[in-house]
């Protein structure tokens, strides 16, 4: 067959599981920038059951995916997100899910996440004082605990009113259990590659299945007892309130299919919006811990701008990408360096940029046959991101200076090639609240706190339950996802 033998890639270590056992279980950031090195951009991994997974890390050919209104997510990932969701944005296609990001978009636009930011300067003051008091009994903790209550409080709070902290929901517990869930494991890997074929078997029962029931349940409670009226102070319900334009509002007199739709979409929202942003605030302040320069800096600009103004940096100050250049150029590299993998799918011809390694120089070197059923997968974080062909040489260092000149190889290559929040008709809708949410939380952070890693303390990244990755201790994987750093209290 041509087109198998026209693409480069990595020999499979197994017939039954292809490179899944590798991806699933090593580091996050071991496998594809190796795999580039030796293919080049664009090459073919095997998923179970010898499928065909695509890789194009070609600028050229994800644009061309990317942008195309008919590239679908991942049929088999839709139906497991429906079933588990409810129909919601990430199992929609087509002109179903263009309706509903139209309707979801007012929520997410600049002016709404301006009118919300005061909620991330009250969380992130909540945070400062709890760790101050911590500091006091024991300065060495895990700092992730706090920032994904953080994240998962400011999605609450301003999309469905909604103090999930102090309800003492269930839902805090929930989601945990469903993103902490460990890497697959080789049966999971089989029985999600057999869901893929044959998608009766995610009717069987589960953990995650039971998890996500409790929680569509829970938070149809809370969309009720928002639309009888009642709003908690100082909280703001932009999601359930773009959705109650649709005419939901009145409930008793609407069938049940909005309402699970609605559920579907909070849902979605929680999931795509809490663990990111805590992910990347995290890994932000890893870096940090191990660069006192970079610490130093980051909080002279931000000391000086208190001096020079009379007052601390308010939203737009914040979200500016010149009145704070420094804290702008940490946001830009983390998001480069820490972003989340996506995997998308289509069947059509993709034009590259970089030519098939190990093919003669032809026409058909820049062109990639996709089959009916083939996985195209767009390696992001350890790919595109941080490509030394995009890049340049250092692409894989935590460098936050490659932003600060306008020649730099980082300034010209973005925003076209960022992909940590996608591109194209899917681009993350909550990419604005996201960044502003990040650099109010890092901000408040670095300005009170001087944070260290400790000696010998090795971590590394792992994927988890949820498509996130999360920080464990080298050593110690038993006791789960965290981040212990040393965190001092500066005057
Ligand atoms: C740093 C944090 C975040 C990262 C790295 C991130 C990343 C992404 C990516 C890569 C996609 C595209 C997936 C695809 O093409 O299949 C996406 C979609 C989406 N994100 Fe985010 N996200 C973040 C934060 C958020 C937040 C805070 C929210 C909501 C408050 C959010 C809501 C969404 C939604 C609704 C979509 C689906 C868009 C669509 O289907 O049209 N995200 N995100």
């Amino acid at each position: 067959n041509k087109t198998r033998c026209l693409i480069p890639g990595p020999p499979s270590k197994s017939l039954v599981f292809g490179h899944a056992v590798e991806l699933a279980q090593t580091p996050v950031g071991t496998c594809y920038s190796a795999w580039e090195r030796m293919y080049g951009p664009t090459y073919m991994l095997h998923g179970p059951f010898l499928q065909q997974r695509l890789v194009i890390g070609d600028p050229k050919g994800l644009q061309f995916v990317l942008s195309r209104k008919s590239f679908e997510r991942n049929a088999a990932d839709r139906a497991a997100l429906e079933l588990f969701f409810g129909r919601g944005m990430f199992s929609a296609e087509g002109d179903e899910h263009a309706r509903m990001r139209k309707t979801l978009s007012g929520a997410f636009s600049a002016q709404s996440i301006q009118e919300v930011s005061h909620v991330f300067f009250e969380l992130t003051d909540r945070l400062v004082n709890e760790w101050i008091q911590n500091i006091d009994t024991n300065p060495i903790f895990d700092i992730s605990a706090a920032i994904q209550r953080l994240t998962l409080d400011a999605i609450s709070m301003t999309m469905f009113s909604y103090d999930l902290t102090t309800a003492k929901s269930n839902i805090p517990i929930l989601l945990q259990k469903i993103t902490n869930s460990p890497p697959s494991g080789k049966l999971m890997i089989l029985l999600e590659s057999l869901a893929e074929k044959f998608p009766v078997m995610l009717n069987l029962p589960s953990p995650m299945k039971s998890w996500c029931n409790t929680l569509r349940k829970s938070l149809g409670v809370i969309a009720e007892d928002v639309w009888s009226g009642r709003e908690g102070a100082g909280m703001h319900a932009k999601l359930l309130n773009v959705l109650s334009e649709l005419g939901f509002q009145n409930l008793k007199e609407k069938a049940d299919v909005p309402v699970t739709e609605t559920i579907a979409q909070i849902v979605g929202i929680l999931f795509a919006g809490t663990e990111t942003s805590a992910n990347v605030i995290v890994e932000c302040l890893y870096e940090l811990s191990k660069n006192q320069d970079m610490q130093n800096k980051l909080r002279t600009e931000l000391v000086e701008f208190e001096a020079q103004k009379g007052r601390q940096p308010n939203i737009k100050d914040l979200t500016s990408t010149v009145a704070l250049p420094y804290l702008d150029a940490i946001t830009r590299e983390t998001l480069r360096t820490k972003a989340v993998l996506t995997s998308i799918s289509r069947d059509e011809y993709i034009p590259l940029q970089f030519p098939l390694k190990g093919v003669p120089p032809q026409a058909d070197q820049y062109m990639v046959p996709v089959k009916a059923g083939m996985l195209i997968e767009i390696p992001v974080r350890d790919g595109v991101n941080v490509s030394e062909r995009i890049w340049g040489n250092d692409a894989k260092i935590f460098n936050p200076e490659r932003w600060l000149s306008p020649e730099s190889t980082a300034v010209v290559n973005s925003p076209s090639h960022l992909l940590t929040f996608g591109d194209g008709p899917k681009i993350c809708l909550g990419r604005i609240f996201a960044t502003a949410e990040f650099k109010v939380v890092i901000s408040g952070i670095i300005r009170r706190f001087r944070l260290h890693k400790e000696e010998g303390l090795e971590f590394d990244f792992y994927h988890m339950g949820g498509n996130t990755i999360k920080p464990m201790v080298r050593g110690q994987q038993d006791k789960g996802p965290q981040m212990p750093l040393k965190v001092n209290i500066l005057d």
